[in-house]
């Protein structure tokens, strides 16, 4: 029998900090669900994140964002990955501490650019310098993402399994959040 999740964990960092990918093996390994307040955004409005972004604009983005994250809160105790600016949001940061406890997953800026430069699914990054568009919002979010309760660096060398587990260990040093098996 695996150790009980009292509360939901909830991913935060910043894009390509394996947020999803280190998430959904979480979930596996805990054996609580996987949401990811991107996807449920991308469901509901049945069009991808640069399409919501050029149709809607980022704001109407921002708040179905808070709308979701609120919603699967209150859900059972799981593994919710948020998008990147999720954790800049006050009222997410409230509403994250109060049901959940929040996991910052803090990689190196070569890192996160190794891992998104390929992929054009980022709409803040479509800019005609997007590394130079990373650097700067890894200056001006980390100190969002530092008022994370919990914190697990990335290091290259770690796998997303092997960052699953440390997110787990991290996990154990909360009686609150993570019941002894
Ligand atoms: N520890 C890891 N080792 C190797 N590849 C990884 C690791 N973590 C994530 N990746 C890969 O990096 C890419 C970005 O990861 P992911 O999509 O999980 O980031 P994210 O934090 O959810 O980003 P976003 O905020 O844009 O949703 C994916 O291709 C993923 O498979
Ligand atoms: O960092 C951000 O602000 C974003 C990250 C992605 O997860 C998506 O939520 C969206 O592309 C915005
Ligand atoms: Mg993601």
């Amino acid at each position: 029998m695996g150790a009980k999740l009292k509360k939901t964990v909830v991913l935060v960092g910043l894009m390509g900090a394996g947020k999803t990918a280190v998430g959904t093996v979480l979930a596996r390994r805990l054996g609580v669900p996987f949401l990811d307040s991107d996807a449920e955004i991308v469901k509901a409005a049945a069009m991808t994140i640069p399409e919501i972004f050029a149709r809607d604009g980022e704001a109407f983005f921002r708040a179905r964002e808070a709308e979701v994250i609120a919603r699967l809160l209150r859900a059972a105790p799981g593994v919710l990955s948020t998008g990147g600016g999720a954790f800049l949001g006050e009222a997410n940061r409230e509403a994250i501490s109060g049901l959940g406890v929040s996991v910052w997953l803090d990689a190196d800026l070569d890192l996160l650019w190794q891992r998104v430069r390929h992929k054009d699914t980022r709409p803040l990054l479509r800019t005609p310098d997007p590394y130079g568009t990373l650097a700067e919002l890894y200056h001006a979010r980390r100190p969002f993402y530092a008022m994370a309760d919990l914190a697990v660096r990335a290091d290259p060398r770690y796998s997303i399994e092997d960052m699953a587990g440390r997110v787990i260990e991290a996990l154990k040093t909360r009686p609150d959040v993570m019941e002894a098996a």
